[in-house]
């Protein structure tokens, strides 16, 4: 399969330190990455190097074949490069509902119309409730962002981020901060998101990752140690060393 996102040898330092040391990955439609290692090990960096938010000092990003490596974070949304929105980008005194009519006026090139025409309103609703009842947010789609749990905020990101109808979703720990009590709910969003998408996700709970992905990148000191099965990784030496030891002693995983 043809992949939909391809990053080459990219290179990013900040000062003397290399953040992101010629790393290259590629994604096909349906693959779920989870992408893990230790604190300052670059996670975010790459992300932000892949979103546009950072420039690269060298090598490219590609999506569905083209180079977007100068291309800037927006128009990397409008080819279906889509990051979750942040819960501290959301804004408090704004509902679900307008957060997500928002995204779709913004996917579709119409944010100077959202009062255009009443079929076109009626249809934007009609998505706008479809999304958000998909992610259980139905009920609270009137209510300011302000008054609704951490846990609902969250998938309100996801709920943002789907609107944007993207191709590639990269998800920067979903869960965390989350209680409990309602990490379960955003699994079960994330297991129900489609089967075609191309998620890879940034985390640091490895249960949430064994039960996530399909596989596994571990990046240490800004270079790719390994690039595999959830099986695999576990065994894997290096990765044991630099970042899993206690999980994977703990054995529990198959
Ligand atoms: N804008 C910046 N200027 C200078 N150094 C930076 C900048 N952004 C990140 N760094 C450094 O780059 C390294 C990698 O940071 P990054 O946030 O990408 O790691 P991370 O793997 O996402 O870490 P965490 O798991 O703690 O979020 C760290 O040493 C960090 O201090």
């Amino acid at each position: 399969m043809s992949p939909v996102l391809e990053v080459v040898d990219l290179r990013k330092s900040f000062g003397g330190l290399v953040v992101t040391n010629d790393v290259s990955i590629s994604m096909a439609a349906g693959d779920r990455v989870a992408l893990i290692g230790p604190n300052g090990a670059g996670k975010t960096t790459f992300v932000n190097l892949v979103t546009g938010n950072l420039s690269p000092d060298a090598g490219d990003v590609r999506l569905g074949g083209e180079t977007v490596t100068r291309i800037g974070a927006a128009g990397r949304v409008r080819r279906g490069l889509v990051r979750s929105f942040q819960v501290t980008r959301l804004f408090q005194e704004m509902t679900p509902a307008e957060h997500v009519a928002l995204a779709i006026l913004q996917r579709d090139g119409r944010t100077g119309q959202m009062f255009g025409n009443f079929l076109a309103m009626a249809d934007l609703m009609a998505e706008v409730t479809d999304l958000l009842d998909t992610l259980g947010l139905r009920d609270l789609m009137c209510r300011r962002v302000s008054e609704i749990a951490y846990g609902q905020q969250r998938l309100l990101e996801i709920a943002v981020a789907m609107a944007l109808k993207p191709k590639v979703l990269l998800l920067d720990e979903p869960a965390a901060g989350v209680p409990q009590s309602d990490t379960a709910r955003i699994e079960q969003a994330l297991a129900d998101l489609p089967a075609d998408l191309a998620v890879l996700m940034i985390e640091h709970d490895m249960d949430l990752v064994f039960r996530f992905a399909r596989r596994v990148i571990v990046l240490a000191a800004g270079t790719i140690i390994f690039d595999g099965s959830p099986v695999e990784v576990t065994k894997d030496a290096r990765v044991r060393e630099a970042y899993l030891g206690s999980y994977a002693n703990a054995s529990h995983v198959a």
